[in-house]
Protein backbone atom coordinates (compact mmCIF):
# COMPACT_ATOMS: atom_id res chain seq x y z
CA UNK A 1 0.00 0.00 0.00
CA UNK A 2 1.04 3.02 -0.62
CA UNK A 3 0.32 6.96 1.06
CA UNK A 4 1.28 10.50 -1.14
CA UNK A 5 0.32 13.47 1.17
CA UNK A 6 -0.93 16.49 -0.77
CA UNK A 7 -0.63 20.44 -0.29
CA UNK A 8 -3.53 20.27 1.98
CA UNK A 9 -2.76 18.56 5.24
CA UNK A 10 -3.93 15.48 6.48
CA UNK A 11 -5.41 15.20 2.86
CA UNK A 12 -3.96 11.94 1.37
CA UNK A 13 -4.08 9.57 -1.35
CA UNK A 14 -4.31 5.80 -0.56
CA UNK A 15 -3.12 3.34 -3.12
CA UNK A 16 -4.09 0.37 -1.44
CA UNK A 17 -2.39 -3.46 -2.51
CA UNK A 18 -3.73 -5.32 -5.17
CA UNK A 19 -3.72 -8.80 -6.15
CA UNK A 20 -3.64 -10.46 -9.28
CA UNK A 21 -4.24 -13.68 -10.24
CA UNK A 22 -5.74 -15.37 -13.55
CA UNK A 23 -9.65 -15.09 -11.77
CA UNK A 24 -9.28 -11.04 -11.22
CA UNK A 25 -8.07 -9.02 -8.68
CA UNK A 26 -8.61 -8.91 -4.68
CA UNK A 27 -7.86 -5.81 -2.10
CA UNK A 28 -8.81 -4.47 0.92
CA UNK A 29 -11.08 -1.20 0.58
CA UNK A 30 -9.90 -0.93 4.49
CA UNK A 31 -7.61 -2.83 7.12
CA UNK A 32 -7.73 -1.07 10.95
CA UNK A 33 -4.50 -2.22 12.06
CA UNK A 34 -2.52 -1.65 8.28
CA UNK A 35 -3.99 1.89 8.08
CA UNK A 36 -3.10 2.54 11.86
CA UNK A 37 0.49 1.60 10.63
CA UNK A 38 0.23 5.12 8.32
CA UNK A 39 -1.63 6.85 11.04
CA UNK A 40 -5.11 6.47 9.94
CA UNK A 41 -7.36 5.82 13.17
CA UNK A 42 -10.88 7.33 12.43
CA UNK A 43 -13.23 4.70 13.76
CA UNK A 44 -15.91 4.53 11.04
CA UNK A 45 -19.68 4.21 11.53
CA UNK A 46 -21.26 4.26 8.52
CA UNK A 47 -20.30 3.50 4.90
CA UNK A 48 -22.41 5.08 1.87
CA UNK A 49 -22.82 3.76 -1.57
CA UNK A 50 -23.92 6.18 -4.48
CA UNK A 51 -24.40 5.74 -8.19
CA UNK A 52 -24.62 8.62 -10.91
CA UNK A 53 -26.26 7.32 -14.22
CA UNK A 54 -24.52 10.86 -16.23
CA UNK A 55 -21.13 11.70 -16.84
CA UNK A 56 -20.56 15.57 -15.44
CA UNK A 57 -22.87 14.85 -12.49
CA UNK A 58 -21.08 16.89 -9.60
CA UNK A 59 -22.22 16.02 -6.02
CA UNK A 60 -20.79 19.00 -3.65
CA UNK A 61 -19.41 20.34 -1.98
CA UNK A 62 -20.16 19.01 1.19
CA UNK A 63 -19.48 18.96 5.02
CA UNK A 64 -21.47 18.73 8.53
CA UNK A 65 -20.31 20.78 10.93
CA UNK A 66 -19.59 20.11 14.66
CA UNK A 67 -20.50 17.85 16.22
CA UNK A 68 -21.04 15.65 13.28
CA UNK A 69 -18.13 16.68 11.53
CA UNK A 70 -17.34 13.89 9.04
CA UNK A 71 -14.11 12.31 7.99
CA UNK A 72 -14.07 10.06 4.69
CA UNK A 73 -12.80 8.00 3.19
CA UNK A 74 -14.00 7.54 -0.57
CA UNK A 75 -13.21 4.62 -2.91
CA UNK A 76 -14.90 4.56 -6.65
CA UNK A 77 -16.43 1.02 -7.30
CA UNK A 78 -17.09 1.83 -11.22
CA UNK A 79 -16.58 4.27 -13.49
CA UNK A 80 -13.94 7.72 -12.55
CA UNK A 81 -14.52 10.72 -10.64
CA UNK A 82 -12.08 13.84 -10.54
CA UNK A 83 -12.47 13.93 -6.61
CA UNK A 84 -12.39 17.68 -4.83
CA UNK A 85 -11.32 18.52 -1.39
CA UNK A 86 -11.56 22.33 0.09
CA UNK A 87 -9.68 23.64 3.53
CA UNK A 88 -12.73 25.04 5.31
CA UNK A 89 -10.19 25.64 8.69
CA UNK A 90 -10.74 28.81 9.12
CA UNK A 91 -7.90 28.80 10.96
CA UNK A 92 -5.37 26.86 8.42
CA UNK A 93 -2.91 28.58 6.41
CA UNK A 94 -4.75 26.70 3.53
CA UNK A 95 -7.88 27.80 4.16
CA UNK A 96 -9.77 28.16 0.85
CA UNK A 97 -7.38 26.13 -0.60
CA UNK A 98 -8.55 22.91 -2.96
CA UNK A 99 -6.83 20.19 -4.72
CA UNK A 100 -8.80 17.82 -7.15
CA UNK A 101 -7.68 13.56 -7.84
CA UNK A 102 -8.66 11.38 -10.50
CA UNK A 103 -10.17 8.48 -8.50
CA UNK A 104 -11.19 5.47 -10.70
CA UNK A 105 -12.34 1.35 -11.00
CA UNK A 106 -9.33 1.34 -12.71
CA UNK A 107 -6.93 2.88 -10.73
CA UNK A 108 -8.57 2.10 -7.25
CA UNK A 109 -7.17 5.21 -5.58
CA UNK A 110 -8.52 6.22 -2.39
CA UNK A 111 -9.14 9.90 -0.86
CA UNK A 112 -9.01 10.66 2.75
CA UNK A 113 -10.95 13.93 3.52
CA UNK A 114 -10.13 14.76 7.31
CA UNK A 115 -12.21 17.00 9.72
CA UNK A 116 -12.49 20.03 8.43
CA UNK A 117 -12.81 19.99 4.65
CA UNK A 118 -15.66 20.37 2.32
CA UNK A 119 -15.97 17.53 -0.24
CA UNK A 120 -17.55 16.92 -3.78
CA UNK A 121 -17.00 15.46 -6.75
CA UNK A 122 -17.66 15.17 -10.39
CA UNK A 123 -18.48 12.24 -12.34
CA UNK A 124 -16.17 11.55 -15.75
CA UNK A 125 -17.78 8.63 -16.93
CA UNK A 126 -21.49 7.60 -16.78
CA UNK A 127 -22.59 4.75 -14.00
CA UNK A 128 -20.22 5.83 -11.41
CA UNK A 129 -20.48 4.15 -8.22
CA UNK A 130 -18.60 5.38 -5.68
CA UNK A 131 -18.39 3.99 -1.60
CA UNK A 132 -17.29 6.22 1.32
CA UNK A 133 -16.84 5.27 5.22
CA UNK A 134 -16.96 7.79 7.16
CA UNK A 135 -16.21 8.15 11.15
CA UNK A 136 -19.96 10.26 12.03
CA UNK A 137 -23.14 9.14 11.53
CA UNK A 138 -25.08 11.38 8.76
CA UNK A 139 -27.26 14.09 10.93
CA UNK A 140 -29.13 16.42 8.44
CA UNK A 141 -29.31 19.28 10.56
CA UNK A 142 -25.88 19.48 10.46
CA UNK A 143 -25.13 19.02 6.94
CA UNK A 144 -24.31 21.62 4.98
CA UNK A 145 -22.58 22.98 1.45
CA UNK A 146 -20.59 25.51 -0.67
CA UNK A 147 -21.34 26.42 -3.88
CA UNK A 148 -19.97 24.32 -6.52
CA UNK A 149 -18.61 27.46 -8.80
CA UNK A 150 -17.66 29.37 -5.95
CA UNK A 151 -15.62 31.79 -7.82
CA UNK A 152 -13.14 32.95 -4.94
CA UNK A 153 -12.16 29.00 -4.81
CA UNK A 154 -12.06 28.88 -8.83
CA UNK A 155 -12.47 24.56 -8.54
CA UNK A 156 -11.16 23.73 -12.44
CA UNK A 157 -14.37 20.94 -12.53
CA UNK A 158 -14.11 18.90 -15.51
CA UNK A 159 -17.91 20.63 -16.82
CA UNK A 160 -19.24 23.95 -16.61
CA UNK A 161 -22.83 22.69 -17.42
CA UNK A 162 -23.20 19.95 -14.60
CA UNK A 163 -25.97 17.83 -13.39
CA UNK A 164 -26.51 18.69 -10.01
CA UNK A 165 -29.05 17.83 -6.99
CA UNK A 166 -31.73 21.01 -6.31
CA UNK A 167 -30.00 21.29 -2.74
CA UNK A 168 -26.55 21.96 -4.36
CA UNK A 169 -27.96 24.68 -6.78
CA UNK A 170 -28.29 26.86 -3.67
CA UNK A 171 -25.51 26.16 -1.70
CA UNK A 172 -23.99 29.80 -0.54
CA UNK A 173 -20.50 30.85 -1.41
CA UNK A 174 -17.79 30.54 1.29
CA UNK A 175 -17.78 33.76 2.56
CA UNK A 176 -21.39 33.21 3.89
CA UNK A 177 -20.98 29.59 5.08
CA UNK A 178 -21.69 28.12 8.36
CA UNK A 179 -18.43 26.56 9.34
CA UNK A 180 -17.86 25.58 12.58
CA UNK A 181 -15.41 22.73 13.71
CA UNK A 182 -13.97 23.68 17.01
C1 LIG B 1 -25.34 11.91 2.83
C2 LIG B 1 -26.59 11.10 3.21
C3 LIG B 1 -27.79 11.28 2.55
N1 LIG B 1 -28.88 10.58 2.89
C4 LIG B 1 -30.15 10.81 2.14
C5 LIG B 1 -30.63 12.24 2.14
C6 LIG B 1 -31.29 12.37 0.79
O1 LIG B 1 -32.64 11.95 0.86
C7 LIG B 1 -30.54 11.41 -0.10
C8 LIG B 1 -29.49 12.06 -1.00
O2 LIG B 1 -28.67 12.89 -0.17
P1 LIG B 1 -27.66 13.95 -0.81
O3 LIG B 1 -28.33 14.65 -1.92
O4 LIG B 1 -27.11 14.76 0.30
O5 LIG B 1 -26.53 12.96 -1.40
P2 LIG B 1 -25.12 13.36 -2.03
O6 LIG B 1 -25.28 14.61 -2.81
O7 LIG B 1 -24.58 12.18 -2.72
O8 LIG B 1 -24.29 13.70 -0.72
C9 LIG B 1 -22.99 13.22 -0.53
O9 LIG B 1 -22.11 13.97 -1.35
C10 LIG B 1 -20.73 13.66 -1.21
C11 LIG B 1 -19.96 14.62 -2.11
C12 LIG B 1 -20.26 13.65 0.19
O10 LIG B 1 -19.16 14.06 0.53
C13 LIG B 1 -21.17 12.98 1.15
O11 LIG B 1 -20.77 13.21 2.49
C14 LIG B 1 -22.61 13.38 0.95
O12 LIG B 1 -22.78 14.72 1.37
O13 LIG B 1 -29.90 10.46 0.79
C15 LIG B 1 -28.84 9.65 3.89
O14 LIG B 1 -29.88 8.98 4.20
N2 LIG B 1 -27.66 9.42 4.54
C16 LIG B 1 -26.53 10.12 4.24
O15 LIG B 1 -25.45 9.88 4.88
Amino acid sequence: MNVIDTKLQGVRIIEPALHVDHRGFFLEIYNTKIYRTYNIEYQFVQDNHSLSKEQGVIRGLHYQVSPHSQAKLIYVLAGSIYDVVVDIRRNSQTFGHWIGVHLSAENKRQLLVPHGFAHGFCTTEPNTEVLYKVDKLYSPEHDRGILWNDPALGIDWPTDQPILSDKDTKHPLLRDADINFE
